[in-house]
């Protein structure tokens, strides 16, 4: 059995909103919700390691990096399974999005590449150990970590593309949606086959549809169950880029990436992208604009900047030499 969710959590929920409903101090909401954040992550953790025993040593979540720490591979590993999320793969997710949010080493990392294996990119769920060991109390809390991680793997600094070769079914389809990009091969295809096993998206993918594509689309997409090919993707907005025919999707996706990957100054990307990130998922514009100023405040005079300011100086201090070696 699953830890079931701590209903405190919910309660402390319930408790932060009720200060924003004028009784008693707003501020002592933000106490609540950092308090309420904490216990949410501890209740990840809990529901993390209860999914480990579920799954083969066969299937796995593997996270690298390149030598110079810019870009890191995210990748779903379960050969003979179509990449099929195990319990235990579902828990290592956690822990990748984890470390890449307060991992060191992953401070410099500026893309990020999430990826299946072999010929598919993800066929959702495990099935096999779904229907085997979960009861409807276990679904509840699967789903609950899996939405806050692919949450959190939206929110990462990191500027991330989903890399996909091949198929995305089911739950494979909501990690491919949770990213802030993604490419597609030119033969891949993409089924969210969630109504036709008498389920709905249950790791956040309806959500993320709609913010994507709109009402009417995602009801085509997620009620009707289509097979996109990349172009029907690309006409929907969900390929950001579709391979040329004979290129495969990681070449694609290095090609596509690269602006983030050159950038010159990494803290600013990741400060960019923190205020589009949150004024997309805050309707009031001066709690976005508050966001920004923040992240503005700690950019300016920060090292790029300063660095960069240098750099202009000493630039207009060559062609000032110059000009004066010309007279
Ligand atoms: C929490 C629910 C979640 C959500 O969306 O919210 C979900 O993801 S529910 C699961 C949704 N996914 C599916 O329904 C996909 C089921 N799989 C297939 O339709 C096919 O396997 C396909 C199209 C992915 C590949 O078909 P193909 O003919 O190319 O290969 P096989 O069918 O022979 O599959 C090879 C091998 O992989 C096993 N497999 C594939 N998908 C899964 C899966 N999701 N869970 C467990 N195992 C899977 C399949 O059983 C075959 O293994 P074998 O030992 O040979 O039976």
């Amino acid at each position: 059995m699953l830890v079931s969710r701590c209903a405190a959590t919910v309660g402390k929920a319930r408790r932060c909103a009720a200060p924003l409903r004028g009784h008693g101090s707003p501020w002592a909401c933000l106490g609540s919700r950092a308090a309420s954040a904490t216990a949410e992550r501890e209740d990840m953790a809990r529901i993390a390691d209860a999914l480990r025993p579920y799954g083969s040593e066969e299937g796995r979540v593997r996270l690298e990096k390149d030598a110079s720490g810019r870009q890191a591979w995210l990748s779903l590993v379960n050969p003979g399974k179509k990449n099929a999320l195990s319990g235990k793969m579902m828990a290592e997710l956690h822990d990748a999005v984890k470390e890449l949010r307060e991992g060191d080493e992953y401070k410099s990392t500026t893309t990020l590449f999430v990826q299946g294996t072999e010929d598919f990119f993800c066929s959702g769920a495990d099935l096999g150990i779904l229907m085997k060991k979960f009861t409807r109390q276990d679904g509840l809390d699967m789903s609950w970590l899996m939405q806050r991680t692919l949450h959190d793997l939206r929110a990462l600094p990191q500027i991330s593309v989903a890399v996909v070769n091949g198929g995305a079914m089911g739950g494979g389809t909501e990690i491919v949606l949770s990213t802030d990009f993604r490419v597609f091969q030119s033969k891949a295809n993409f089924r969210m086959v969630q109504t036709t096993l008498g389920l709905v998206p249950g790791w956040g993918g309806g959500t993320r549809l709609v913010n994507l594509v709109g009402r009417t689309k995602a009801l085509e997409v997620l009620c009707g169950a289509p097979k996109l090919d990349a172009d029907g993707l690309a006409e929907l907005g969900i390929a950001d880029c579709v391979s040329g025919p004979d290129e495969t999707a990681e070449a694609a996706a290095e090609r596509f990436m690269k602006p983030f990957y050159d950038a010159k100054y990494p803290g600013a990307v990741q400060g960019a992208k923190s205020i589009i990130g949150f004024a997309h998922d805050h309707s009031d514009i001066d709690v976005s604009l508050n966001h920004e100023r923040e992240v503005f405040s700690r950019a300016w005079q920060g090292e790029e900047n300063k660095h960069a300011l240098a750099e202009i100086d000493r630039a207009r201090q060559a062609r000032r030499a110059a000009q004066q070696q010309q007279k």
